[in-house]
């Protein structure tokens, strides 16, 4: 199925529009609706059944990043703590530019969720083990990624593409350090095994390894007419899915 996708400047446009005065969306409600989509993704893709209900007692290891997609990450903690996964988060460096990421943090510690941050700079890898984790949800950087990455984050990415053979890594929106538009620009990226993109996908996700990399769509909070205007068809979700394998 060939899949429409949008410009990070029509992503950044879609965006705007839907936080303005015509639709009113606030930010946190498609946060919520954005991580929910992660979550749900994971579940399909990371299944705790019935028979195997070893994933109880492994790791979700969540690495969020001072933006939006970090917010996304942080919501997504949230919902896989109630739907029964372990997830940790390694929140480094906290942006004060929304009140409300407050709130999501002090929502995980209600809900249990363990959160490291900077001091834990030097040990977040002792979280890591591979026996012990589902995949690592790389929320660190969506369409507002501007290259050259600045600490810490280069080296966590760095060691992000050390892991990815022996933990799958579930990248929010875009695979962080990848170019929204161009996809890959750096001799080593991360290549991850789900990415989930959010109301629509990007022309970085042109990019993915096929055989390697499963494909969602999450964010569900768009109309038809929304999406003709900007040029592409609405997914089809089934039924009351927040996301849809394309
Ligand atoms: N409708 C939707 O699709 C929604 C998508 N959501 C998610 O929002 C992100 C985009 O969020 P945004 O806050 O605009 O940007 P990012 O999270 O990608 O990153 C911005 C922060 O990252 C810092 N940054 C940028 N480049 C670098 C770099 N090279 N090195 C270090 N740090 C960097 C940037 O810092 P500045 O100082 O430059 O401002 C920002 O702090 C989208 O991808 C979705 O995941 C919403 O959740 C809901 C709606
Ligand atoms: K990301």
């Amino acid at each position: 199925m060939s899949i429409k996708v949008v410009s990070s400047k029509l992503a950044a446009e879609i965006d705007k529009e839907l936080m303005g005065p015509h639709i009113g969306f606030t930010l946190q409600q498609l946060m919520e609706l954005a991580g929910f989509s992660v979550a749900q993704a994971i579940t399909r893709e990371f299944p705790i059944n019935k028979a195997d209900q070893s994933l109880r007692k492994k790791n979700v290891f969540v690495i969020a990043g001072p933006g939006n997609n970090g917010g996304d990450g942080l919501v997504a903690a949230r919902h896989l703590k109630l739907f029964g996964y372990n997830p940790i988060v390694y929140y480094p460096k906290r942006s004060e530019k929304q009140p409300f990421y407050k709130q999501l943090v002090n929502q995980l510690d209600f809900f249990k969720v363990p959160l490291l941050s900077q001091e834990d700079n030097d040990n977040w890898m002792d979280y890591l083990k591979e026996e012990d984790t589902v995949c690592i949800v790389d929320a660190i950087f969506g369409f507002s990624f501007k290259p050259p990455m600045r600490p810490p984050f280069q080296d966590i990415v760095d060691k992000l593409v050390e892991l990815e053979d022996k933990i799958p890594i579930v990248s929010v929106d875009i695979p962080t350090g990848w170019d929204v538009d161009q996809g890959p620009i750096t001799e080593r990226f991360i290549s991850p095994s789900l990415l989930v993109s959010l109301t629509v996908p990007k022309p970085c996700s042109t990019f993915i390894n096929k055989k390697k990399t499963s494909h969602y769509i999450g964010g569900r909070f768009i109309s038809r007419e929304f999406a003709n205007k900007f040029g592409f068809e609405p997914f089809n979700y089934e039924s009351t899915d927040q996301v849809l394998k394309i």
